[in-house]
Formats: structure tokens, C-alpha cells, sequence
């Protein structure tokens, strides 16, 4: 099939490659030329496994290409449309205008019957108001297709999703042939777009544009509530002498509650979690369903306060103040296995001890680049070594394979200080407290020790 994607970030980029690599024939639109030059030398515009091999494929089998003009889609029978939905400058809710304002780009070029389908995260009733951007092309079939991928694991997720989910006009009694059963309208041509993953067995499930809206943004407050559910126990547990890594194990361990997202520390960042449970909690006042209102505000509130603790534990192990202290910061993206810094809780800590007068060296593999930009205050090493050379305190903040393994001895020569926060509760305590340090994680106060020691020195 001919598609279009129309925003090639992070969710759009690999959506466009991962179907060309199901055999169809696509063009990505973006307004950034740079994104786009990037992309069409086979090259991301960002870190994400295996993305490059796949955009050098597309590139290869002439399937992939990419523009800056959005009448380069004309061709298409589906366009997917991916652009963002941040939060609103001056509110919770999300911000729709580019979702609009690339709907009109396109509208131009709509091919006789061409299929609409939309990507981006949406407050519920979104649809509706973009059928009304669509008015003048009756012939034009409008969809709703949300995506669930993960920054890091994006590639594997679009080709192997949990599930597949098409909001259409009208809801399932809608989209099939009362007689035949064979889909209809967009039913069927989001059918034959994933037609490889529909035959693999991934479970596809079809419903109005409202129940579409919110599968997506419920799934991820419940994500979001699972992690600061745990966190918020990681707080009771640090108060009662308890360890939250011993009871999230025992409590997933229950496949009812399940393992993931159970992993207490410094809490959720990126793109896509804070500002969604903030436009989550915008829908739910306007409907007037105060219980989600309220419950997000809450889910909200103990994940920031998590960046508080932290920053607070910090001063704690300093004595009571970071000021004038060499603070080095282990990680800088929102989580591991990307370059992406957006909302990141380890630069919001970062950028606080800073304020508060320390003297703050960032590390990490591959977001350094993204983070000077945006965080001129801060001071920037890409080599772990060099980056944890004299430090009073070190501070773990995403949890990077190549921090999690490494060597308490060797990092014990470099600092001036063997004192480590780790707010991803990922280090081995014991053996990094066989090498003379102290050891400090969120929530698993029973096995630190050492504090009021590590405080006078
Ligand atoms: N990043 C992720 O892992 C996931 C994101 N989503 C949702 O997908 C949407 C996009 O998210 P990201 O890809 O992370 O954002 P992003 O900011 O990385 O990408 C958005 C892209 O849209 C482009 N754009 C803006 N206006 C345009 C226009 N008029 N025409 C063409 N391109 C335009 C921007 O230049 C940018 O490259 C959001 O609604 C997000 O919530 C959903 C699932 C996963
Ligand atoms: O809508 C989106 O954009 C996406 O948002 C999340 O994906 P992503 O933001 O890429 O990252 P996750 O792996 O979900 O992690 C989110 C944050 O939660 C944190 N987290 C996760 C799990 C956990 O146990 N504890 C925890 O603190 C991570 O460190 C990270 O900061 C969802 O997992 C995706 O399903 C969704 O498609």
C-alpha cells in the first residue's frame, strides 16, 4: 500500500520505517528540515535501537523516503498523522495545534476516499473536532489508531505491539458487514496495513473514536499510577525501616499485580507520561469526573515529590547542604536506551542541586549532546571516568546498563568521596559498601547505613 506519515519524531519515525519494513511503500512528512535530511540520508535524528538499520533498508529497497512537503503524500491511500500533543503552555491540557494545522497542510492533497487515521495521544472528543477540519471532503474516511510504543524498545514494540487498536466512526457495529462479517471503511484498510501483524496473531480490537481516545490515555495513567503507587510505598517504607526492592518483588510476584512498573526510585519522566496524566486530569474536569481529576493530581504529586526527596537526600548526605560540593549526576536522559531528555527527572534533580550551589558534572552515553542545549548551568562529561573524578557525591539517576555494572573499586579511586545516591535502586549495596561506600537508595532505608557517617565527612 501507498502510506504517508505525517510527523516523523520519535513515534513517527519509526511507524514510517517499521512499515516500509512490512513490505509498504511510505512517505514521511515533517515540517523540520533537518529531522527529514537526517532521515532520508538512512540516518535517526535520534538514539533508538535498531531504527538506523531499518531506515537504511527502506532507503535500500526504495520503499522509505522522506520530505518537508506535505504534497509528497498525495499518493497515499492511508496517512497516518504523528505529530505532538505537549502540554499547553498555560494549562494541563494538550496542546492539538499541530495535529491541526498539519490535518489542513494535507487536506490539499487528499486523494479521492483517502484514509485519515490519527497516532498522536488526544484528549477524548479530539476526533470529532478534527471531522470538522475534514468537512469539506465528505469522501475522506477518518480513523483513530493509538500507539503504544516505548522509547528504547520502539522498533520491536510496532512490529510485535501487545495489541492493535482502530477507533472508527460509529464503534464496532459499525465496522463490519452485518451479513459477511468483512470489515469495512477504515476496519479494512487499517486491516490490510497490518496485515503481517494481524496474521503473527496480535490481537486487534475496534470501537468508537471516544473508547479509542481513552484506552490510550487510560493505559497510560494506569502505568503512570502503578509507578507512583510504588513510590509513594517507598516513602512508608523508608519511614518503617522496610525495603520497597523486597516488597515490589514479593508483590509482583502475584500475577495479578505483575512485576512492571513496580520499580520504586526518582520516578517517571519523557514525553509522553507527565503530559498525559496532566491532559488526562484536564479531560476528567471538564467532564466533571472529579475521582480521575483528583487521582491524577495525586499520581502527579508523588512523582515530582520524588525529585524533592531526592534532591533532599542529596543535601543529607552533604551534611545538610550541597553548596560549594562536586555533585556528579549518572544519567541524563528520562530513562535508559534513549537519547530523549524531555521531562527528564534526572536533569529537573540535576538542575536543582545546581541551584542550590553545588557544582554539578552530567554524564551519559548518549544524551549529552540534547542536554547542554537546553541546560546551559549544568557542566557536561561524556566519560563516566572523567565525570565521577573528585566527586563528594555521586548520584544515580537513570538506571543505564553501564552504571548499574559499575566498578565500586575503580569509580572508589576516581571520587574524593564514596558516598552514592542511588535513586534508581539498581546498585548491588552490599558489594558496593564492601568497597567503603556509603550507600543510599529511595525506599530501601533497612539496607543504607552509614548516613550520619557519610554526613561528617
Ligand atoms: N514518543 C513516544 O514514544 C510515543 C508518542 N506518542 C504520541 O505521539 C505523538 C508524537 O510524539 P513524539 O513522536 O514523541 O513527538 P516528537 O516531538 O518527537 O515528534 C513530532 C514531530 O511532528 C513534527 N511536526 C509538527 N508539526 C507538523 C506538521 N504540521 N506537519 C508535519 N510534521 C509536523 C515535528 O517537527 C516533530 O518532528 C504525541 O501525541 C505522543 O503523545 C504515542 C506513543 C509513543
Ligand atoms: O505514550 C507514550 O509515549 C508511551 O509512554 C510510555 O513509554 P515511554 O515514555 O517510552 O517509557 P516507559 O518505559 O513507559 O517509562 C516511562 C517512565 O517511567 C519510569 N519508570 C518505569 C517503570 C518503573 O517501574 N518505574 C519507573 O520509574 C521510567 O524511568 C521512565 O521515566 C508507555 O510505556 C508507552 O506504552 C506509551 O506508548
Amino acid at each position: 500500500m501507498k502510506i504517508s506519515v505525517i510527523g516523523c519524531g520519535y513515534l513517527g519515525a519509526v511507524h514510517a520505517a517499521t512499515l516500509a519494513s512490512m513490505g509498504h511503500t511510505v512517505v514521511g512528512v515533517d515540517v523540520d528540515p533537518g529531522k527529514v535530511q537526517h532521515l532520508a540520508g538512512g540516518v535517526a535524528p535520534f538514539h533508538e535501537p535498531g531504527l538506523d538499520e531499518l531506515l537504511r533498508d527502506g532507503r535500500a529497497s526504495g520503499r522509505l523516503r522522506f520530505s518537508t512537503n506535505p504534497a509528497d503524500a498525495r499518493d497515499a491511500q492511508v496517512h497516518f498523522l504523528c505529530v505532538g500533543t505537549p502540554q499547553g503552555k498555560t494549562s494541563d491540557a494538550a496542546d492539538l495545534t499541530y495535529l491541526v494545522s498539519a490535518t489542513q497542510a494535507l487536506l490539499p492533497h487528499l486523494a479521492a476516499g483517502a484514509v485519515v487515521v490519527g497516532k498522536s495521544t488526544v484528549p477524548v472528543g479530539t476526533v470529532e473536532m478534527l471531522r470538522g477540519e475534514l468537512a469539506t471532503r465528505p469522501d475522506v474516511l477518518l480513523g483513530w489508531n493509538p500507539e503504544f510504543l516505548r522509547q528504547g524498545t520502539a522498533v520491536k514494540d510496532s512490529l510485535v505491539p501487545d495489541r492493535l487498536v482502530y477507533g472508527v466512526e460509529g464503534g464496532r457495529p459499525a465496522a463490519f458487514h452485518p451479513a459477511t462479517g468483512a470489515a469495512l471503511g477504515v476496519t479494512a484498510a487499517l486491516d490490510a496495513v497490518y496485515g503481517p501483524l494481524l496474521a503473527a496473531g496480535i490481537p486487534r480490537l475496534v470501537c468508537s473514536f471516544a473508547t479509542a481516545e481513552l484506552i490510550k490515555s487510560a493505559a497510560n495513567a494506569y502505568l503512570a499510577t502503578k509507578v507512583s503507587f510504588i513510590n509513594a510505598v517507598a516513602g512508608l517504607c523508608d519511614a518503617a525501616g522496610a525495603d520497597v526492592t523486597e516488597l515490589s518483588e514479593a508483590m509482583g510476584l502475584d500475577p495479578r499485580i505483575g512485576s512492571r512498573y513496580l520499580h520504586a526510585g526518582l520516578g517517571f519522566g519523557g514525553g509522553c507520561l507527565p503530559k498525559d496524566i496532566r491532559s488526562f486530569r484536564a479531560q476528567a474536569a471538564t467532564l466533571g469526573i472529579s475521582a480521575v481529576e483528583d487521582w491524577m493530581g495525586l499520581v502527579d504529586a508523588v512523582n515530582v515529590g520524588q525529585r524533592m526527596r531526592t534532591v533532599g537526600l542529596a543535601a543529607q548526605l552533604c551534611g545538610g547542604s550541597v553548596a560549594g560540593r562536586a555533585v556528579t549526576v549518572l544519567g541524563a536522559a528520562f530513562k535508559p536506551d534513549t537519547d530523549d531528555i524531555r521531562d527528564s527527572p534526572a536533569l529537573d534533580v540535576a538542575d536543582r542541586l545546581a541551584a542550590a550551589g553545588a557544582h554539578v558534572t552530567v554524564t551519559d552515553p548518549k544524551a549529552v549532546n540534547n542536554a547542554w542545549l537546553r541546560h546551559p548551568g549544568l557542566r557536561f562529561e561524556s566519560s563516566t571516568q572523567k565525570a565521577l573524578q573528585d566527586a563528594e557525591l555521586v548520584l544515580l539517576l537513570t538506571e543505564w546498563d553501564e552504571y548499574r555494572h559499575l566498578c565500586p573499586a575503580t569509580a572508589g579511586q576516581l571520587v574524593r568521596r564514596r558516598v552514592v545516591l542511588d535513586a534508581r535502586n539498581v546498585l548491588d549495596a552490599a558489594a558496593w559498601q564492601e568497597e567503603g561506600w556509603v550507600v543510599r537508595g529511595l525506599g530501601t532505608a533497612a539496607t543504607s547505613g552509614g548516613l550520619t557517617a557519610a554526613a561528617a565527612r
